[in-house]
């Protein structure tokens, strides 16, 4: 992007890509029962900005999530992490690099009933033998509002607290992508606004970057760009988007 004024802060900064896939195809079945999910995207997110991914359902948000981060591995063409090119990688190797690098926020908010809040929040770090950086791991908790919730079970906890929960779970260990598959789809308007105020806060106060799927044109008001797909390919993008733009995009490509 050469234009100053929609710049991103991120670009802004010149920022480098956390992660990027180039010319990514995915496809699932084989002969007539093909479905091709994606259909040679590229696409840089870039570090200490907040991306939202749209697009109709089916359009390859969900691959694209996952082939980028690790969780799943593409048909042809790149997928990296910083550097490192997740073809060159064992199935063991990307496990590894998804817990000590990637950080995930899910629909579900996948904690351990019997743990407390700071358990299920120091559990992946804990697994991996890892010590946690204690200013950090204080930063995070003050920003995510859990300090008086530390040693609550997930049942004694709102929805909105176990979202901050894993949310500080996926932050805790500073990891150099946060990636969210509609992490306030299961969310009321109002905790989700919250979570959404928490993701831009983990941007703009803590430097991390966060990589979104969502359906929602308010969600995705939160990010910094929107990238948006159809058809398994990159049909659009806007930066610093607000509701309306969203909306405006959403309609022009028939979503
Ligand atoms: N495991 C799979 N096996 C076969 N086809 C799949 C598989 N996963 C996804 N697909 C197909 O790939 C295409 C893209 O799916 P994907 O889940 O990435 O879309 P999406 O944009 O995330 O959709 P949604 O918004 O509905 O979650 C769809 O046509 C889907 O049916």
């Amino acid at each position: 992007m050469t234009d100053t004024a929609l710049a991103t802060p991120a670009e802004a900064r010149s920022a480098v890509a956390a992660a990027r896939v180039r010319d990514a195809r995915k496809a699932y079945g084989t002969g007539d029962a093909t479905v091709t999910a994606l259909d040679g995207v590229s696409v840089d997110f870039l570090s200490g900005e907040f991306t939202a991914i749209m697009g109709p359902s089916g359009s390859g948000k969900s691959t694209l999530m996952h082939c980028v981060a690790g969780l799943d591995t593409l048909t042809s063409g790149h997928a990296f992490v910083g550097d490192t090119d997740l073809a060159t990688l064992s199935d063991r190797q990307r496990t590894l690099l998804r817990r000590d690098r990637l950080g995930f926020i899910f629909q579900s908010f996948n904690l351990l009933p019997t743990l407390t809040a700071k358990e299920n929040i120091c559990l992946p770090a804990d697994l991996a033998g890892r010590t946690l950086d204690p200013a950090w791991f204080d930063t995070v908790i003050s920003t995510l509002e859990l300090g008086d919730r530390l040693g609550h079970r997930p049942s004694q906890l709102s929805g909105g607290q176990q979202q901050r929960v894993a949310v500080a779970r996926a932050l805790v260990s500073r990891p150099e992508v946060v990636f969210g598959d509609e992490p306030t789809g299961a969310l009321d308007s109002r905790t989700s606004t919250e979570l959404l105020r928490f993701l831009r806060a983990a941007v703009d106060d803590l430097g991390q970057t966060v990589v979104m799927v969502t359906h929602d044109p308010v969600a995705a008001s939160y990010a910094d760009r929107v990238v948006f797909l159809a058809d398994g390919a990159v049909v659009d993008e806007l930066a610093r988007p607000t509701r309306d733009t969203v909306l405006e995009t959403m309609k022009r490509l028939g979503d």
